[in-house]
C-alpha cells in the first residue's frame, strides 16, 4: 500500500515543480553573479575545481547518487551549491514517485550525471500512480568527493558573496531546512556515504539521511557552538531523533565527535563503518544498498518507507501540499529557526567565524 504522501497531486501531476528557491526567490539567480564569474575566481578556470553538486544514477536508475563537490575547500557548501542541491532534490523528487514511460525505446528513466534538467525522455503518468507501472528507485546516496563529506558553510563564499540573497542567514536557514527536509523525506531509503570531514552544516547534511555511513578515514562534528551559533540546516531535530537528547547535547555543546576510527560512539549515530581503505560510498554500496537492490520489488520498498516516515512525524513537517514547511505548527522545527536567528549573525557569530577563517588561511601561509 502506498502512503498517502506518494499519492499527493505534488507527485503525480505533470510538469516540474518549482524548485524552493525558484518559490520564495524568484529573482535568486539574476542577482547572483553567474557561476561563470564565480568559476573565473577558481585556480586556473579548472572545471573540476568548480564547485558544484552532481547527480547520477547507476544499476538501471534504481540508485541515485549525490555528489558534493568543492574539492579546494573539503566541499564546504557555497550558495550555488544550495541552489543545485534543491534543483537536484526537485528531480529526485519525480525520479523517486513518478512513474516513468520510455518515448525512444532506450532507458526508461534518462537523468544524466550532473544534469539538472528533466530529460525530454522521462514523460509522467498525468493522474494517477498506474499500478502496474513500474518505477525502480530504490535508493540514494548523499556523499561527497575526493575524500571528504562536507566543512559546512563554505566562509569564503559567506564573506564574498554579499549580495546574495542567501547570505541573509533568515533566508539560508529557510533554504537548507526546507532542501534537508525534502530529501529526508524523499519515499526511497537513504544514505549519508562519509569520508574524512563532516563538520558543521556538513554533518547536518549527514542526518537528512534514513542511514549514515562512515569509511575510517570519516569524522563528523557539529562544531556551531564553536562559531557561536547553532544549527542551521535543520540539522538539530533530526540529530535528537537519530542519536537522543543526552547524545545529541554532547555532539552539539561538547563537538563530540563521531568517528569512523572509534567504533564505540558510532553505536546510535552511524549505521556502518566500512572496512580500512574501503571508500564510504563503497561501503554503503555493500552495506545497505546490495540488500535492497535483492529485494524482488521495488513498491514494497517505497511502501516500507512510507510508513516508517509516517510513523517517524516526517508528515508533520510539510503542509498538505508537501510544499511549504510547518515552522507555525510544527515547535522542533520553529524552535531550531528561531535560535538559529537568535545567534547567527550576532558578535559572537561574528568573530568566531572571522576567527575561524583567519586560522584557516594562517594555516596556508608559509612559516
Ligand atoms: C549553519 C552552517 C554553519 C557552518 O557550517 S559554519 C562552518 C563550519 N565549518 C568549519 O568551521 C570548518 C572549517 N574548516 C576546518 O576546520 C578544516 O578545514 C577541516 C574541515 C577540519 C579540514 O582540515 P584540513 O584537512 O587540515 O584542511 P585545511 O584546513 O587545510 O583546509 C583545506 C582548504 O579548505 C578550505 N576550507 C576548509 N573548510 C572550509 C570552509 N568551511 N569554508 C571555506 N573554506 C574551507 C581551507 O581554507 C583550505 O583552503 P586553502 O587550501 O588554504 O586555500
Amino acid at each position: 500500500m502506498i502512503g498517502p504522501r506518494l499519492l499527493h497531486p505534488k507527485y503525480v501531476t505533470i510538469g516540474w515543480r518549482k524548485s524552493c528557491s525558484q518559490r520564495w526567490m524568484p529573482s535568486l539567480k539574476a542577482m547572483h553573479p553567474t557561476n561563470k564569474a564565480f568559476a573565473s575566481s577558481y585556480a586556473n578556470n579548472d572545471e573540476e575545481q568548480i564547485p558544484k553538486v552532481t547527480l547520477s544514477f547507476r544499476h538501471d536508475n534504481s540508485v541515485a547518487i549525490l555528489t558534493l563537490c568543492n574539492p579546494q575547500r573539503r566541499n564546504a557548501l557555497t550558495f550555488s551549491m544550495m541552489e543545485q542541491l534543491d534543483e537536484h532534490v526537485t528531480t529526485l523528487e519525480r525520479w523517486a514517485t513518478l512513474v516513468t514511460v520510455a518515448t525512444d525505446g532506450m532507458t526508461r528513466c534518462d537523468i544524466t550525471n550532473g544534469s539538472t534538467d528533466a530529460s525530454p525522455n522521462l514523460i509522467p503518468i498525468e493522474s494517477e500512480i498506474d499500478s502496474n507501472a513500474e518505477n525502480n528507485s530504490r535508493a540514494i546516496i548523499l556523499t561527497g568527493a575526493h575524500g571528504n563529506f562536507c566543512s559546512g558553510l563554505d566562509l569564503h563564499d559567506h564573506a564574498h558573496s554579499k549580495n546574495h540573497p542567501l547570505q541573509s542567514g533568515s533566508q539560508m536557514n529557510l533554504h537548507m531546512t526546507q532542501v534537508t527536509n525534502r530529501l529526508h523525506c524523499l519515499p526511497v531509503p537513504s544514505i549519508s556515504a562519509i569520508d574524512g570531514h563532516a563538520m558543521g552544516g556538513g554533518a547536518e547534511l549527514s542526518t537528512c539521511t534514513d542511514f549514515v555511513v562512515l569509511s575510517t578515514s570519516a569524522r563528523v562534528q557539529f562544531v556551531h557552538v564553536r562559531r557561536g551559533a547553532s544549527p542551521g540546516w535543520g540539522g538539530g531535530r533530526r540529530l535528537v531523533k537519530r542519536v537522543g537528547r543526552a547524545k545529541a547535547l554532547k555532539m552539539l555543546l561538547m563537538g563530540e565527535c563521531v568517528s569512523g576510527q572509534d567504533e564505540g560512539r558510532l553505536l546510535s549515530f552511524a549505521d556502518g563503518v566500512g572496512q580500512e581503505g574501503e571508500s564510504a560510498l563503497d561501503a554503503a554500496m555493500r552495506l545497505i544498498v546490495r540488500p535492497i537492490l535483492e529485494l524482488p520489488c521495488s513498491k514494497a520498498i517505497r511502501a516500507v518507507k512510507s510508513v516508517v516516515s509516517a510513523a517517524d512525524g516526517d508528515e508533520d513537517v510539510f503542509d498538505s501540499q508537501g510544499m511549504t514547511i510547518l515552522y507555525d505548527t510544527n515547535k522542533a522545527l520553529a524552535a531550531e529557526r528561531g535560535a538559529f536567528l537568535s545567534v547567527w549573525g550576532g558578535d559572537s557569530n561574528l568573530k568566531q567565524i572571522r576567527l575561524t577563517k583567519e586560522k584557516l588561511t594562517e594555516k596556508k601561509a608559509p612559516p
